[in-house]
């Protein structure tokens, strides 16, 4: 089946075609969605950064108006991509987070980091380009674990003080320069809970726009160690039993499959599908 939404690079001199207006995580709606007609949502009063052409939906062209400020405009209000992580469909969620990504990374370039000099978005290319330095900046993307940690019919849940109140979820972390995914699953793991993990195994990835990290799932079992909590990053960790567990992290995310996956192969249960 033909994915309804496809990236791609328009050319922001055509006309027509659906727009979306974004800030700072927040999208732009009313009573029809959020894609508005493009020509008549540029007439509006709007504190535009940029414009980007940034896709299709289904077949339908869609470009992206960056704002400086989330304007009110009447009939209009501002819903954020956490709602639309927690409830909307799969595709929109999709079209969302590529277009939060390209929206704050290409505002966070306007500026070369070398000479200082205005950049410019590069024809082609999803790339912002110093003509001064010839410097390219394209998307940026933070590799980062999300790993699930069991011992039999115990699974490896923590909190971090920013999660909703009573929700457990697995350990992850972002990568640091120079090492290997693997190498920074055994890091963070030691680092926020001070266990040692064996027997890592990969089962996929997701792209994750909070802000822009691209997770890295792993299963791995438990080989030695007592729980010991990082101060300030982890609030609470423990085992719990795969028949008795907590309140979970939402089904978009990878963290939930992970748990899923396991639990469902514990208990010989139908297996999740990755969400995309
Ligand atoms: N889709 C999912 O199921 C889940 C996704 N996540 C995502 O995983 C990512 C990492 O999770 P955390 O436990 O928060 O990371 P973490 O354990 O590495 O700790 C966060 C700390 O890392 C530092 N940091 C922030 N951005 C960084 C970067 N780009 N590179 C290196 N260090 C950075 C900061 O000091 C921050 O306080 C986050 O983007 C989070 O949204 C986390 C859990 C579930
Ligand atoms: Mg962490
Ligand atoms: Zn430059």
């Amino acid at each position: 089946m033909a994915l309804r939404w496809q990236p791609g690079i328009l050319d922001t001199q055509q006309s027509g075609g659906w727009v979306l207006a974004h800030c700072k995580q927040h999208f732009l709606a009313d009573s029809n969605g959020l894609l508005f007609p493009r020509e008549w949502l540029k007439k509006q009063e709007l504190p535009i950064l940029a414009e980007h052409g940034i896709g299709h939906f289904d077949g339908d062209a869609v470009y992206l108006l960056e704002l400086a400020q989330p304007v009110e405009i009447p009939g209009c209000f501002w819903q954020s991509l956490r709602h639309f992580m927690l409830q909307g469909d799969g595709d929109t969620f999709q079209l969302l987070s590529y277009a939060t990504q390209i929206g704050t990374w290409a505002s966070q370039h306007r500026f070369c980091g070398s000479c200082g000099g205005p950049m410019q978005h590069f024809a082609g290319e999803r790339a912002m380009h110093c003509p001064h330095c010839e410097l390219h900046h394209y998307p940026r993307l933070s590799p980062s674990m999300i790993v699930l940690i069991t011992r039999g019919d115990e699974i490896l849940l923590a909190r971090s003080p920013r999660f909703v109140s009573g929700v457990y979820s697995t350990l992850a972390g972002f990568v640091e320069a120079g090492e290997s995914v693997e190498q920074c699953v055994t890091r963070e793991v030691r680092e926020e809970v001070g266990v040692e993990v064996k027997n890592l195994q990969y089962l996929g990835s997701q792209g994750w726009p909070f802000p822009h990290s691209l997770m890295l799932g792993f299963h791995a079992e438990y080989a030695a160690g007592e729980i010991v909590m990082q101060a300030d990053e982890i609030e609470d960790a423990r085992w719990f039993d795969v028949h008795q567990l907590p309140p979970l992290p939402a089904s978009r995310s990878i963290a939930r499959y992970l748990i899923d996956l396991y639990v469902a192969r514990r208990l010989g249960h139908a297996e999740p599908v990755l969400p995309g």
